[in-house]
């Protein structure tokens, strides 16, 4: 499977805009089986404004399956404010080739340091899907620090581990390790996608990433705007698993 990744810089709190350019790059990912596309993409940590977005998530998931259709390509949405019942929540659209939303999974641990708790509410959904017959699992940017809630997902069959976020450059070298030390412990390919540019608090630090079930980077971004390509090969996930086999040697009774 042919990946691209858009780490793209943001207009805040212009949604209209981030379509504009993602319409204009698409065109350039379009040998790509999958897109992914960072956290919050269409507004940034525009928080106390998202109350006021109603129809902003299903505009956004139509925008994502007309993409999909028009350039034959799967796409995880990053991630964009979701107004369900007077809740507001993190969530991440996952449409395929022919433009249906086949899954959607809202962040389950709220970031306090940017001050998530006070505007939006965690989820509670299952982090796995099916995607072109391979099983992967789609977390958001906080979640990697928990890797239990990882491991879930990969005790239940995941091979592939997405991730979109809003990261800051500050903690850049956090990123790379957690992502990698998610791919060993795990077993796993791990492609995470994380703006660069920045708002009035942070600077984000680009740095996207596919790394391959051995702890091995196949394609990183810098930290300016550009497409990462690479590519996954779900029988390598069993190979790496067959020459130490974590899974057959964990303690499942102790732990
Ligand atoms: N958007 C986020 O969840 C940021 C998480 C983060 O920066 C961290 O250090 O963790």
């Amino acid at each position: 499977m042919k990946i691209a990744i858009f780490q793209m810089d943001l207009a805040f709190g212009d949604p209209e805009k981030n379509y504009e350019k993602v319409k204009s790059w698409i065109s350039r990912m379009h040998t790509a089986d999958l897109i992914i596309l960072p956290e919050l993409w269409t507004t940034g940590y525009d928080l106390p404004n998202l109350k006021n977005m109603q129809d902003h998530y299903n505009e956004t998931v139509t925008f994502l399956r007309e993409l999909a259709v028009q350039y034959n390509v799967n796409i995880i949405g990053g991630s964009a404010a979701n107004l369900k019942d007077g809740n507001i929540f993190n969530t991440m659209p996952v449409i395929d080739r022919k433009g249906s939303l086949i899954h959607e999974y809202s962040k389950l641990h709220l970031f306090k340091l940017m001050d998530e708790h006070l505007y939006l509410k965690e989820g509670a959904d299952d982090a796995s899907f099916k995607l072109e017959q391979i099983h992967f699992a789609g977390f958001i940017c906080y979640d990697i620090r928990f890797p239990e809630w990882i491991r879930k997902s990969v005790l239940s069959g995941a091979k592939v581990v997405v991730i979109p976020a809003e990261w800051p450059a500050a903690r850049i070298d956090h990123w790379t390790t957690l992502l990698k030390a998610r791919a060993i412990e795990n077993q796993v390919y791990v492609i995470a996608c994380n703006r660069v540019g920045s708002d009035h608090a942070n600077e984000f630090g680009g740095h996207s990433i596919m790394i391959d079930p051995w702890g091995k980077v196949i394609a990183e971004g810098s930290d300016r705007e550009e497409i990462v390509y690479g590519d996954i090969y779900e029988e390598e996930v069993e190979e790496i698993r067959k020459r130490i086999p974590i899974f057959d040697d964990r303690r499942a009774d102790f732990y």
